[in-house]
């Protein structure tokens, strides 16, 4: 392993993780959240920021973009700035130099999302190769079929993509192939500021989309949202800043959840909320985990006796949110019977089992569709359905991480396990987990750098 020791980290398993942890805003919505003040002729106020590596990546982007951003992921840098809080000025856009944007290629999904608001605002975008987990394909086909449906012009380079809107986009009537949750904010950040009105059917309805459909209207859009997926927006001339608090992140939150089940522990998450995590609430209760759910978070434990197999099938929202899968498919390493996983938003999300295995969990991956609902990935040479025979018990190992939610599950199958495991490849989980050495530190864990 040629990695450097600062991107080890010795995990002592065995003890179960006990105490309290806090989550902040969701990975999934501030980054686009700052993408959205790009929009706006006045400044925007963001709290709850998380310090997390794509908060990061996109506010270097952001400012590569002429937007002047003040306001700190650590310590407050004026008095009365809180930590955590971002005030972003995009007064100075059409005059910047964008020097240098090479440098942010392959570092997150997020640019392909700068491409609406710099239309609007300059006529052109270049966006850079994209980054993100390597769980699947993940074309963006959707993306620029719908910004060509808006009027857009793009042409393939060898760096990227560079995109032209000869005159102002066009309000116009979309359907998604499937629900993506990144083409429907392309979506939305494109058609606020188009001519006329946008309809947009089979949506993703995330709650993180639902917030930023908050942060949009506080900017003077104008978006409604049916029950059946179909979201309304009718186009402004301009838009103003806003004041905003990320909602939480329910991602994370069910990370600890998963981890405080796996080691037979107990975990409060300050943050947590019950409304965005309603279908992993459910489906923990039926794999026998215990939780309360206060005002300010949720408490997550294991009962005690044995947890039980379930089926299980990932989808979209109000589906079983596949970045839940993985870290509580460790947890199911430790149910009793047979359980069933099948991923169907991902056609490569189960790759990181092979691991698991490795440490003595028996999983065995399906190319079929072991479910009830018949997905993209059926009879395509997709392993992505899982039988998960439990329970087992799990040895440290040498583990290599893959991406970001199989990285914290290796981290919670390391704590589960008898022994030391060398856990390389740590940094990917700070792209999407603020802190989490010092949590890991902080509920109890025994962990190490070498
Ligand atoms: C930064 C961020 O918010 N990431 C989240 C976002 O990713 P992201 O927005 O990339 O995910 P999408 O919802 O777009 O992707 C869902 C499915 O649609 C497919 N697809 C998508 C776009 C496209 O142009 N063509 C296409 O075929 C993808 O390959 C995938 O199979 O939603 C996912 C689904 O909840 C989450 O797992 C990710 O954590
Ligand atoms: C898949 C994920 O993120 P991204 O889309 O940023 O790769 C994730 O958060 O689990």
């Amino acid at each position: 392993m040629t990695d450097s020791p600062a991107d080890v980290l010795l995990v002592h398993g065995g003890a179960p993780l006990e105490g309290e942890i806090r989550v902040r805003g969701a990975k999934n919505l501030v980054p686009k959240a700052m993408v959205a003040a790009l929009l706006g002729s006045a400044p925007s106020r963001l709290r709850n920021v998380p310090d997390i590596r794509d908060v990061r990546v996109v506010r270097g982007l952001l400012q590569l973009h002429g937007v002047t951003v003040r306001g700190g992921l650590g310590s407050p840098q004026t008095p009365g700035e809180e930590s955590g809080e971002l005030i972003l000025d995009p007064s100075h856009v059409e005059s910047a130099n964008v020097a240098d944007i090479d440098a942010h290629a392959g570092s997150s999904r997020i640019p392909i999302l700068f491409c609406g608001p710099l239309l609007h605002r300059l006529g052109h975008a270049f966006i850079p190769g994209l980054g993100g987990c390597d769980i699947g394909g993940r074309p963006v086909d959707f993306h620029f079929d719908v910004l060509r449906q808006f009027g857009a012009t793009i042409e393939k380079r060898a760096d990227g993509q560079y995109l032209e809107a000869p005159q102002r986009l066009r309000g116009t009537k979309i359907e998604l192939p499937y629900p993506s949750v990144g083409s429907t904010e392309q979506v939305l950040l494109t058609a606020v500021l188009a001519e006329g009105v946008t309809e947009l059917s089979n949506a993703a309805v995330e709650p993180e989309i639902e917030d930023l459909i908050c942060v949009l209207q506080k900017m003077g859009a104008i978006i409604s949202m049916d029950t059946d997926r179909t979201i309304r927006i009718t186009g402004v001339d301009s838009l103003g800043g806003y004041n905003h608090s990320a909602l939480p992140d329910r991602l994370e939150a069910a990370s600890w959840a998963s981890a405080a089940l796996a080691t037979e522990g107990s975990v409060y998450v300050r943050g947590a909320q019950q409304k965005s995590m309603m279908t992993f609430l459910n489906t923990y209760r039926k794999v026998g985990g215990a939780f309360e759910i206060g005002d300010e978070g949720i408490r997550f434990w294991h009962p005690g006796g044995p947890l039980n197999a379930i089926a299980l099938e990932t989808d979209v929202h109000p589906g079983f949110q596949t970045d839940w899968q993985q870290p509580l498919v460790v947890a199911l390493t430790q149910a009793s019977g047979l359980s069933i996983v099948h991923e169907t938003v991902y056609e490569s999300r189960l790759g990181f089992t092979s691991a698991l295995n490795q440490m003595g969990a028996h999983i065995q991956l399906y190319r079929e569709c072991l479910g009830g609902m018949p997905c993209r990935f059926g009879q395509r040479n997709f392993l992505h359905s899982a039988v998960v025979s439990g329970p087992t018990k799990l040895q440290g190992a040498d583990l290599v991480i893959p991406d970001l939610r199989g990285g914290f599950s290796y981290l919670i199958a390391a704590l589960a396990a008898q022994g030391t495991s060398r856990v390389h490849g740590i940094d990917l989980i700070n792209r999407g987990y603020e802190n989490f050495q010092q949590k890991l530190v902080e509920l109890g864990a025994k962990v190490e750098r070498p």
